[in-house]
This record gives structure tokens, C-alpha cells and sequence, in this order.
């Protein structure tokens, strides 16, 4: 059975202020492929440990998804293992949570050697607390929500130590690919051009202003998470002067924490850049609250100290001017651009080139080096190991570690 239509779920627990949830649960489910058919929003104190929901809301639920015709319920928040199972009994439909609908769109966008390795990771850690399901639920959502079609029903049951074996396998690779970057890294570190990092809420903007800075073409779509695999190109600030910029994953409130464990590698890019631009979203009714999202993973991962200037991307949206907005000391902390019409890309690139002067009056003496990172990264997104492997590919091999 091909699953496409979702009936989407939205709780506050006692908390009311994410206006927009329901927005962004929208844009999650269709990133991931999926129809949104229907939505129910609920408010709770507290879970119910058993549903989550009272068992009344649960039927509901069950009523409003066979009217519309649903084939999946997606819940905006993590429900523990025992609470989706019981979810799905009552229902008798499949139930993909928060976490597991990130997963899924990671897993589909991963392209890189490092990205896929990285998403496998965080599904294996979270499959590890639900091992009691073994695999339906997994091939179920690749099966059905993959576009490979993989085996369905067929029932295996994995146990914690061969996961515990593949884990193992798995961070050792990431640990050899991080030493890479870090290579990569000091080699650009070296050079004179200071390094510049893009971060912020998923689908800010970030990769449609890399590419009008850097003209290229990093991929930039009206989807979360159209961007898993770092990209670095040079931009100019003006006829003198380049700066190494990276495009990043976007970060989204409740990121799942195997991810940020998982994807450490790439994070590091931003906590180890000398400038983060974190784009922000203008246009958006909770800006602040995705602003601060942003900065507690940047706290999780220990960026919180590098120099960050904000750019309020989308003014066309907004009808804001493009300006410069400093400190009391005159520093730029932040600029008002759009990427999309290029407005306000001439302050953004002047404010990076009076932080670039101040941090080269600072670090003087700084040896010039070849760049030979460009091309190392070049070959890398060309590996032709980073061939997609299917899901019976993939069962195969975990049935051989058994
Ligand atoms: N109106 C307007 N839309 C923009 C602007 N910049 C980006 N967008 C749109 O916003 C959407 C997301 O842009 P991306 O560049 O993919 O965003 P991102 O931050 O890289 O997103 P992820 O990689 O998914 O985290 C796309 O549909 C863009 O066309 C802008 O300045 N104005
Ligand atoms: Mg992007």
C-alpha cells in the first residue's frame, strides 16, 4: 500500500505560543512527500502516558481520518514508543511523530558519503528505543513512504546488539570523515580569507542567499531541510577582498537530539567559522521565536561564543529597507536584506568586510595558503560511493551482521 495522505495533528501542551505549528507541520509533511488531507488541533495540560490524547479526542481523531480519507496520522510532537503503538491499535492506521517525520525527510534528502552515514546513525539510535517493534514499523515508513518500495510487511526482528554492531561501525566512519573535515578545515584556516557560516531556522533563506552570494548552486527549494550537506564556496566583499562562506542544515524547534548527535560533524562547521550570519526569516509571524530556537542548538553545540551578525532576510515581504543596524560600539549586528531581489546584499557584504578588517587586525601575520580544500570538497560531493542504497540493500546487510 503506498502511503501518501496524512492527517495532521497539532497538541499544545499548555503552551499556546507557537501560533504558527500547524503552518509548519504543513510544510514538514509535504517535504516529506506526503498529502496533508486533514488537521485536528488539541490542547492538553499533560500526556496521557497510554495515547498521549484522552482515549475521547483519540476516537476523534480516529473519525476525522477515515472521513478524510487518510492513510497516515503525523503528530506535531515525540510520542514515546508505547504511546504510538497503542495510537496505531486504536486508529488502526500508521502514526509517524515529530521525530520520525524529521528522520524521514533527512533521510531522503542525505546525498553525501557523510550526510547518509549521519542519517543512518540517528534512525538506528532511535529505532534502538523501539526495538519491541523490530522492523515493520521501520519498513513501513520505507516501504511506504520511501519512493524505493521496499519488502513491506516483512517481519524481522533485530536485536539491541547487532544495532549496537552497526552503530559501532557507523561512528567510526563519521569519526575517520570528521578528521577529514578537520584537515580541510585548518587548510582554509590558513589562508587569509576569514570563514563565514550560514545558519538559522530551516527555510530562512539561507541557501538562496548563499547562492546570490556565491553563485552557486546550492540547492534552494520551498521545502525544510532542501539543504543536509555542507557547501563551501568563496564570495567577494568587494574587488580585494574574498571570504570562505558554508551553507548548513536548518535547524527547527524540537530538533531531534540523535540528529544533533548525529550530524556533529556538520554543526561543526558553524561552531569552528570565525563569522555566523544567522539568517532569520523577516517575514515570518514567529521570527523571535525562531531566532531563539536557533541560538539554543547553537548553545547545544558550543557556538553561542562565535560573532554573530543577523540577517533579516525577505524584506520584500515586509517592505523594510535595507540597512545596517550596529551595536553602541558601532559593530554591525545586524543587516536587511532580500535575497531574492538582491536588496540590502551590498550592506550584508560591507558588514562582513568591516568584521573581515577588524578579525585580520587582530590575527595579523596569517600565512597565505593554496586551496586545495575547493577541490578535496569537490571530490568528495563526486564520490561515486555516495550512491543511494535501497532498503533491501540495506536489510540485507543488517541481516548479515545478525
Ligand atoms: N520572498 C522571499 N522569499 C525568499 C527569500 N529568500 C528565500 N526565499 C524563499 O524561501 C524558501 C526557502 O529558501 P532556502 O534558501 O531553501 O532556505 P534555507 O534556509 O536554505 O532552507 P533549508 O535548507 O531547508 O534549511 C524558498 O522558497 C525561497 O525561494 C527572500 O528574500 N524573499
Ligand atoms: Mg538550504
Amino acid at each position: 500500500m503506498k502511503i501518501s495522505r496524512a492527517f495532521l495533528v497539532v497538541v499544545s501542551l499548555g503552551r499556546t505560543f507557537y501560533q504558527d505549528s500547524a503552518e509548519e507541520l504543513r510544510l514538514l509533511t509535504t517535504s516529506d512527500g506526503l498529502t496533508p488531507v486533514g488537521l485536528m488541533q488539541a490542547k492538553r495540560d499533560k500526556p496521557d502516558p497510554a495515547t498521549f490524547l484522552g482515549s475521547g479526542k483519540i476516537e476523534e481523531l480516529g473519525d476525522l481520518a477515515r472521513e478524510a480519507g487518510a492513510d497516515i496520522v503525523v503528530f506535531d510532537i515525540a510520542l514515546s514508543a508505547a504511546q504510538e503503538r497503542n495510537i496505531e491499535r486504536v486508529l488502526n492506521l500508521p502514526v509517524l511523530d515529530r521525530t520520525e517525520l524529521i528522520l524521514d525527510i533527512f533521510r531522503q534528502r542525505a546525498k553525501s558519503r557523510e550526510g547518509r552515514l549521519q542519517v543512518e546513525l540517528a534512525r538506528l539510535e532511535h529505532l534502538s528505543t523501539r526495538l519491541v517493534r523490530g522492523w515493520t514499523h521501520l519498513e513501513r515508513q520505507r516501504g511506504g513512504l520511501g519512493k524505493t518500495g521496499g519488502p513491506g510487511e516483512k517481519q524481522i526482528e533485530l536485536d539491541r546488539r547487532m544495532i549496537g554492531v552497526r552503530m559501532k561501525q557507523l561512528r567510526d566512519q563519521l569519526k575517520r570523515l570528521a578528521r577529514q573535515r578537520g584537515t580541510q578545515r585548518r587548510a582554509r584556516s590558513r589562508g587569509d580569507s576569514i570563514t563565514v557560516s550560514l545558519a538559522g531556522y530551516t527555510n530562512a533563506g539561507k541557501s538562496t542567499l548563499f547562492n546570490k552570494l556565491t553563485r552557486a548552486e546550492s540547492y534552494a527549494a520551498d521545502q525544510l531541510f532542501a539543504t543536509l550537506d555542507t557547501t563551501a564556496r568563496k564570495f567577494w566583499l568587494n574587488d580585494e577582498e574574498t571570504v570562505v562562506a558554508t551553507d548548513t542544515v536548518g535547524f527547527i524547534r524540537g530538533l531531534p537530539h540523535q540528529l544533533i548527535e548525529a550530524f556533529k560533524s556538520t554543526l561543526d562547521e558553524t561552531v569552528h567559522a570565525d563569522l555566523l550570519l544567522h539568517v532569520v526569516d523577516a517575514s515570518s509571524p514567529v521570527r523571535e521565536e525562531q531566532i531563539a530556537e536557533v541560538n539554543s542548538v547553537l548553545h547545544d553545540i558550543k557556538a553561542d561564543d562565535v560573532p554573530t551578525i543577523l540577517v533579516y532576510n525577505k524584506i520584500d515581504m515586509t517592505g523594510h529597507a535595507p540597512e545596517i543596524v550596529r551595536d553602541n560600539e558601532g559593530r554591525p549586528k545586524a543587516v536587511f536584506v532580500s535575497a531574492l531581489t538582491g536588496a540590502g546584499l551590498d550592506e550584508l557584504r560591507e558588514a562582513v568586510s568591516e568584521f573581515a578588517h577588524k578579525w585580520r587586525d587582530d590575527h595579523p601575520n596569517l600565512p597565505r595558503e593554496p586551496e586545495d580544500w575547493e577541490r578535496e570538497m569537490a571530490n568528495d560531493r563526486d564520490d561515486p560511493r555516495l550512491k543511494r542504497r535501497s532498503a533491501a540493500e540495506e536489510l540485507a546487510e543488517l541481516e548479515s551482521l545478525l
